[in-house]
């Protein structure tokens, strides 16, 4: 049985639909990535997991347990790092973890092997108040709370939300190494480029999935050619181009506009549709889509 079976997962707040007929499911071992924008209904589905909040329709099961019916067994098998960090910011980095042990009826030496690689690299500010560490330590202490009990299953919400490029990349190698000890992670995330980390994502928008694959797979499945241009008058290229017959999409895309095409059009055709008079400094080069394109091709079809 996977690690997390989500079945036809609803869940509304009033006429909010955070989540509509959701459905995944992750291995031990898997590293899986929920990929979406603020509001997607990520952090809903975390809540409905980790048994904080009740599903109005559907099935879940974590660890083997129902998510309704098994509360208490799930309690015990889940590490769960909140979006907010969880830690308790007036005591030291290590009152935080013998805090989060006690909780769970065990001790820091006790389980200590699981986090020992990432907890070496907060130790020397073991005495710190844990409001005055920086975000990257903060990340790592949560995730250390989050891993005392030697949880099988692992959700971190956004965790790298707030944090720099270079703790973002050591956190995604910390949880490579904690997938390779056979614990299942759930982690979501609104940046795109962080999907290329996870075995299998899936794209979630206004509570709805709309694809879930390997990041490849994904990422091949784009429809079409696609175009990185630019000039010195983005502004009024972005507008002549969507008016064009060969334009399937065109998105800005920070200093330059994708554009998506029907298949039968060449970079020539292209620069040739375009007054050189207009858009005297007019680059035009083919590229591969990445995440993002693919989330907003999607995003269109809904
Ligand atoms: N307690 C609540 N009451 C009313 N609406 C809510 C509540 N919690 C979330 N929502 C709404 O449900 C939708 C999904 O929110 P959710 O927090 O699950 O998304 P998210 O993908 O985690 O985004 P974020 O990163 O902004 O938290 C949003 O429209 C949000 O405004």
């Amino acid at each position: 049985m996977a690690a997390i079976e989500v079945n036809n997962i609803s869940r509304a707040y009033g006429q909010v639909q955070a989540l509509d007929a959701v459905s995944l499911s992750v291995e031990y071992g898997e590293l899986f990535g929920l990929i979406g924008p603020d509001g997607a209904g990520k952090s809903t589905l975390f809540r409905i997991l980790t048994t904080l909040l009740l599903a109005d329709k559907g099935q879940a099961t974590v660890a083997g347990h129902d998510v309704e019916k098994a509360y208490r067994q799930i309690r015990k098998q889940v590490g769960y790092m909140p979006g907010r960090f969880s830690l308790y910011q007036d005591l030291t980095v290590e009152e935080n973890l013998k805090f989060f042990a006690t909780i769970f009826n065990t001790t820091v030496e006790e389980n200590y092997n699981l986090i020992k690689d990432i907890y070496e690299q907060i130790e020397p500010f073991k005495k710190r108040p844990a409001g005055k560490l920086s975000g990257g330590m903060k990340q790592k202490l949560a995730l250390s709370c989050a891993l005392i009990h030697k949880p099988k299953v692992l959700f971190l919400d956004e965790p790298t939300t707030g944090v720099d490029a270079v703790s973002r990349q050591e956190f995604w190698d910390m949880l490579k190494s904690l997938k390779a000890k056979g614990i299942a992670i759930l982690v979501s995330t609104p940046y795109m480029d962080e999907a290329g980390m996870c075995d299998r994502i899936a794209l979630i928008q206004n509570g709805r999935i709309l694809q879930t694959d390997t990041p490849g797979k994904i990422v091949d499945s784009y429809p079409s050619p696609l175009y990185a241009i630019r000039s010195g008058n983005n502004y009024e290229l972005l507008k002549i181009l969507r008016d064009m017959d060969y334009t399937r999409s065109a998105l800005p895309f920070g200093e330059y506009l994708h554009l998506a095409t029907h298949a039968n059009v060449s970079i020539d055709e292209i620069i040739s549709s375009l007054d050189p008079a207009d858009y005297p400094d007019l680059e035009v080069r083919p590229i591969e889509p990445d995440i993002e394109d693919l989330f907003l091709e999607l995003s269109r079809e809904v």
